[in-house]
């Protein structure tokens, strides 16, 4: 999978000035991937990071049935508060079924399946991202070393897997509610996240 860079601007938000850049994904050019960035990220010196997955229903719309808003915010937060980092916002709605699919899926949830069980009714698999664009957005901005913020350990080994240097992981808990409750607890018994009860 590759991706091509297409243009940067500046992106004014209530953390700071970030830089946006957009990318496409080559083989499906309705994929358009962004990065956001701050401070000067070709330091030879891991750079803290986020690798987030669209979730247009908690980071645009306000949902609590996540915790994907609160840990975008929260990583804007941090990225600001240390001057330098990078967010990587990738267009896999849903984990890779897309949105559509995942009102399906919350319908599921809503007479009583839970996030996995939901996936699986549907026919797919818990979680279908693919991480195979960040090796190019990565060589991109000549970052080689990631202080990855997140509570997947599944994520981080599929970043290594692709020889993606994820030196720490930083926890990265947040925004949890009497909605996601159970939705947190589904992702610690069933998806492997490094969540407290
Ligand atoms: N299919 C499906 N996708 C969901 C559901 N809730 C959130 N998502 C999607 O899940 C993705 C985020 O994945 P999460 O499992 O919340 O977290 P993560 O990215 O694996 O791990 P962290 O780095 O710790 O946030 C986004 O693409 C959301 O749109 C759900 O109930 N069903
Ligand atoms: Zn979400």
């Amino acid at each position: 999978m590759t991706v091509k860079f297409i243009e940067s601007c500046k992106l004014p938000t209530p953390f700071g000035i970030f830089d946006m850049h957009g990318f496409q994904d080559e083989q499906d050019p309705t994929k358009e991937h962004v990065v956001l960035t701050m401070g000067d990220i070709k330091l030879d010196e891991p750079v803290l990071a986020r690798v987030h997955s669209e979730c247009l229903t908690g980071d645009g719309l306000f949902s609590l049935r996540c915790d994907c808003g609160a840990q975008l915010q929260a990583a804007m937060h941090k990225i600001s508060q240390e001057g330098r980092g990078v967010i990587f916002y990738l267009r896999q709605e849903g984990r890779g079924i897309g949105l559509l699919n995942k009102i399906r899926a919350y319908h599921l949830q809503d007479a009583g399946a839970d996030t996995v069980e939901a996936n699986e009714r549907l026919g797919f698999g818990a979680d279908m991202r693919d991480y195979r664009m960040l090796r190019p957005m990565l060589d991109h901005f000549g970052i080689r070393q990631l202080r990855l913020m997140t509570n997947n350990p599944r994520k981080v080994n599929a970043l290594t897997d692709l020889g993606i240097d994820v030196v720490e992981r930083m926890p990265h808990e947040t925004g949890r509610n009497p909605h996601n409750a159970d939705y947190l607890r589904t992702k610690k018994g069933k998806l492997g996240h490094l969540l407290d009860e």
